[in-house]
């Protein structure tokens, strides 16, 4: 079999301690945060995989001074604006590098060009760009309309009255605002005040960018989840030292092992002190029967053992508030007692890959009924005689290679195909998984 392609071991239990990697989400957001605040900051736990390269391989291209202390430590000498006032960046598949890049660069005042992989000129950013062209940014699509490419020129930023932008598409427009207000808010000695027209999805990722800015000296008063205001004069400082937690998605899948594979697996680097929203992830586990136990940084989790024919309980829920970590919700109903349904998920059409396709496909290969509609999908589980033998496809997606590890408990024969895209955010994902399940 060729690297293209990884038969998953036949498993029956799972158990054993795992160090997870750094959270994409945070180290994406401090990596920005540093090169844009005055002074020195050291980065510890950083994640190392395809969607921080690129967001520190734009940044050293802008001219931000970085040294690597080692894979996952960084030294960052910030200063806003950036050194160089002219640059084409190639983002890859990183939403959390392109979005707030964007908004960054279309407020500093120079020329650059911004490109990904294929998928991400498939990914919207038109509300972005929309907020950012209200303000006064010079923002041209170099492809289709409402999607990168993007070149970024000097515009003619004006400031006072609130910036208005739509977050039913994606949170990470308004997390860009967020994360470039400041570059006006410090010019214009005036408070910047950001509004969330309609509805807001993922709302939890919004903590996060609060959370990380206040790190950076940056507090900003919010008003629901509809107002934010930046205050007048703000401006990024470094906090010295900051440690990066670990990836509470990446966390879901050993969560997930522990409630299939009997457990415990106990995951070190997120706990009850984590600013991320997927660990509510755990919640749904307990639902399910799992049973969670959460300490300052670490969790281990217990389940049931499907090889025996044990069952996780069924749900019905909005898993709007997760929607990474969902995928492995629906992953873990092949193994409940009756169909699952996940609600509010329509963000996953615009991800790595329409998510709520991919897994439709995906699981009814492996005998599951499903039915799927524009924002939802409900899983049937696979009784004991119905499971076939399957090769799962993984449309570049690094968590459907992820969550379809899962299927190393069914009692088939599974591969996965092209397993390397777990890249994006856990390099050494199947390696990890392989020492915490046994035959
Ligand atoms: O801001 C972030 O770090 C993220 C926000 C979410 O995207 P949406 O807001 O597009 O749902 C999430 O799916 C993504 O993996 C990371
Ligand atoms: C949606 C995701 O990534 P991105 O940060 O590129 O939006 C994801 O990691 O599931």
């Amino acid at each position: 079999m060729t690297a293209a392609a990884l038969r998953l071991p036949s498993a029956r239990t799972a158990r054993g301690e795992l160090i997870l990697p750094g959270s994409k989400s945070i180290s994406n957001r401090v990596l920005l945060l540093a090169a844009l605040a005055q002074g020195a900051t050291r980065l510890e736990g950083l994640l190392d995989s395809a969607d921080t390269r690129v967001m520190l391989a734009a940044l050293r291209q802008l001219g931000v001074s970085i040294d690597s202390v080692g894979p996952t430590q960084v030294e960052i000498r910030g200063e806003a604006p950036f050194a160089v006032r002219q640059a084409a960046l190639f983002l890859g598949n990183a939403g959390t590098a392109f979005r707030p890049l964007t908004a960054v660069l279309a407020l500093m005042g120079g020329d650059y060009q911004l490109s990904g992989v294929p998928r991400m000129h498939e990914r919207p950013i038109g509300d972005l760009v929309d907020a950012l062209t209200a303000l006064g940014a010079d923002i041209q699509y170099l492809g289709e309309q409402g999607y990168p490419p993007l070149a970024i020129h000097a515009g003619a930023i004006k400031g006072g009255g609130a910036i208005r932008v739509k977050g039913s598409v994606s949170s990470q427009f308004l997390t860009a605002l967020l994360v470039a207000a400041p570059l006006l808010a410090g010019v214009a000695h005036k408070a910047v005040a950001i509004e969330v027209e309609g509805e807001l999805i993922s709302k939890p990722y919004i903590a996060i960018t609060l959370n990380l800015m206040a790190r950076f000296g940056v507090a900003v008063q919010r008003e629901g989840w509809k107002r934010f205001t930046i205050p007048a004069g703000a401006f990024y400082r470094s906090p010295g030292t900051l440690a990066i937690e670990g990836d509470a998605s990446s966390a879901s899948y050993f969560m997930a092992l522990g409630a299939i594979g009997g457990g415990p697996v106990r995951i070190q680097g997120v706990g009850s002190q984590s600013i991320q929203g997927d660990m509510a992830f755990a919640d749904t586990l307990e639902e399910m029967g799992a049973v969670v136990t959460c300490h300052a940084t670490a969790i281990e989790v217990s389940g049931v053992q499907v090889a025996r024919g044990e069952r996780l309980r069924a749900f019905d829920s909005d898993f709007n508030l997760i929607p990474d970590a969902a995928m492995t919700a629906a992953a873990l109903a092949l193994y409940a007692d009756g169909p699952c349904t996940l609600r509010n998920i329509g963000s996953w059409r615009v991800k790595e890959t329409d998510r709520i396709h991919a897994m439709h496909i995906e699981l009814a290969k492996l005998g599951a009924r499903v039915e799927s509609g524009p924002d939802w999908i409900r899983v049937h589980p696979v009784a004991k005689d119905q499971w076939r033998a399957a090769s799962i496809a993984t449309y570049d997606d690094h968590r459907m290679a992820m969550c379809f590890s899962l299927a190393a408990f069914s009692p088939v024969p599974v591969t996965i195909l092209d397993p390397e895209c777990v890249g994006k955010t856990f390099p050494d994902y199947f390696a990890v998984f392989r020492r915490l399940v046994q035959s």
